[in-house]
């Protein structure tokens, strides 16, 4: 009786049929799953115990193993990391409406206090739109913005010409210089590098900005916050973000008040937007949001493009045939009686490749800015929970063998083809990509 059962053809269909459902519910179980993680989790820690204290190398290695998503858990707070060129790309440009919010943590809290570009939705679109427009009007990356960089190049330059040859530190005085540029813009003052009020908020930003690093244990180790003293400097962070919006931002936007009169700056420009808001439209252009705006424009403007100088030198003083060609460039095409404009960049091939090769080779926001999932999303057959962190590996992109060949070696080449032309490559992201990325790199100035 029993064999003839197993024998009939409706207990075949009746195994096909219960085998079909055991696969629908692994394939289910399987999509539902989160991305794969370098190891165990530990209670309270997550994998932070896992880290290296440089973990840059460490991301790399498992973005090749678990690629390209990896899950990570910071104390309890999921974090996914995204690989390669297409995943990134997919991510922040074709799901750019739920990839595109920033994650609200202790330290964004405290410090940004829900204000200017450190949000997420209506408000921040409201400010980066805003930001966006002023600047245009500016005439950001035109002769106006460029004639405010020549005199910083003047004074930088004469600045280590001083120095007879003396070793130095080129962080103070690129960081000075940068933020002198931003002042300008911000301001219309001419900061210059006497003025002790701006070298030492220039100090100020860098101080933060490293600070900030070590203080960010405190977004994943909430216990930690409770401990006395000031192990990880937050409190010093929370003092000099102070110091610089008091000491420096809100008495230039008070004396631009008191003045009444319109300059060529980005204060003035804020100042005009907040007046031309119309009585119960629900804004908010004010006077706290333009203070942060400033203020993130600092922050985020003095590191990086300091940080980009600093390696510039560095690859240069070791690839001395790099700086041969760079130099035989300017002489035949621009000559030793004037300094060097943006417009020549049409003739500076050469140097226009170096430097895209320096953005790729220094890969300076290694993680980008941290975005959040907005809502639940099935991405890569993964799902990732709203809430998560969502952290793109740049390196991945920069130092990927199959994008360019030979990413470990520093080769200006690669980005001119046979001709001489510059070719531009998508797949350099420094700036990141999608509607988060850095507001500086206009597609279209860069041509
Ligand atoms: C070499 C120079 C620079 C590099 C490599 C760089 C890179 C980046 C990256 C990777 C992001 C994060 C994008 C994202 O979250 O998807 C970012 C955001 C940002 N950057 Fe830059 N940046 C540079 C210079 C500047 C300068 C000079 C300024 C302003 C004066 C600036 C202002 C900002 C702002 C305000 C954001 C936040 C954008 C937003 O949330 O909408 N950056 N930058």
């Amino acid at each position: 009786m029993l064999s003839e059962l197993i024998l009939s053809e409706s207990f075949h269909t009746m195994l096909l049929g219960m085998a079909l459902a055991l696969l629908a519910l692994y394939v289910k179980s399987h999509k539902t799953q989160l991305p794969p993680t370098p190891g165990l989790a530990l209670p309270v820690l997550g994998h932070l115990y896992r880290l290296e204290k440089n973990p840059r190398k460490q991301f790399l290695e498992w973005g090749k193993k678990f690629g390209p998503l990896v899950s990570l858990y910071m104390g309890n707070q999921l974090a996914i990391v995204i690989y390669g060129y297409d995943a990134i790309k997919e991510a922040f440009v074709k799901n750019a409406d739920v990839f595109s919010d920033r994650p609200k943590t202790f330290l964004t809290q405290m410090l940004g206090k829900d204000r200017g570009f450190v949000t997420s939705g209506t408000h921040w679109r409201e400010q980066r739109k805003v930001t966006i427009e002023i600047l245009r009007e500016l005439g950001l990356g035109s002769n106006v913005m460029e004639e405010k960089v020549q005199t910083e190049v003047t004074l930088l330059v004469k600045a280590i010409d001083d120095l007879h040859g003396e070793p130095f530190d080129p962080r103070p005085v690129t960081m000075l210089s940068i933020s002198n540029i931003i002042a300008a813009l911000m301001f219309g003052t001419d900061f210059r590098h006497s003025d002790s009020k701006m070298a030492a908020c220039a100090r100020l930003i860098g101080d933060q900005i490293s600070l900030i690093e070590s203080a960010a244990v405190l977004n994943f180790l909430p216990f930690l916050r409770h401990l006395p003293g000031d192990i990880f400097g937050f409190y010093k962070v929370l003092n000099l973000a102070e110091s610089l919006e008091q000491g420096l931002i809100k008495e230039q936007i008070g004396i631009h008040k008191a003045n009444n009169q319109t300059s060529h700056d980005f204060v003035s420009g804020y100042l005009n937007k907040m007046a031309e808001q119309t009585d119960g439209v629900n804004s908010d252009i004010n006077e706290e949001n333009l203070t942060a705006v400033v203020s993130n424009l600092f922050a985020a403007g003095t590191e990086t493009t300091s940080t980009t100088l600093t390696w510039s030198l560095l690859y240069l003083l070791h690839h001395p045939e790099v700086t041969e060609r760079c130099y035989s460039e300017i002489v035949t095409h621009i000559g030793k009686d004037r300094r060097a404009t943006f417009n020549d960049r049409h003739k500076a091939r050469y140097i226009v490749a170096t430097v895209m090769e320096i953005q790729r080779f220094a890969s300076i926001a290694p993680f980008s800015l941290q975005h959040t999932a907005s809502r639940d999303i099935m991405f890569r057959d993964y799902v990732i929970p709203k809430g998560t962190i969502i952290m793109p590996c740049l390196d991945s992109v920069h130092f990927s063998e199959e994008i360019w060949g030979d990413p470990h070696n520093f080769r200006p080449d690669r980005f001119l083809d046979d001709s001489g032309q510059v070719i531009k490559r998508e797949e350099l992201i420094p700036f990141s990509i999608g509607q988060y990325s850095c507001f500086v790199y206009d597609k279209r100035r860069s041509n």
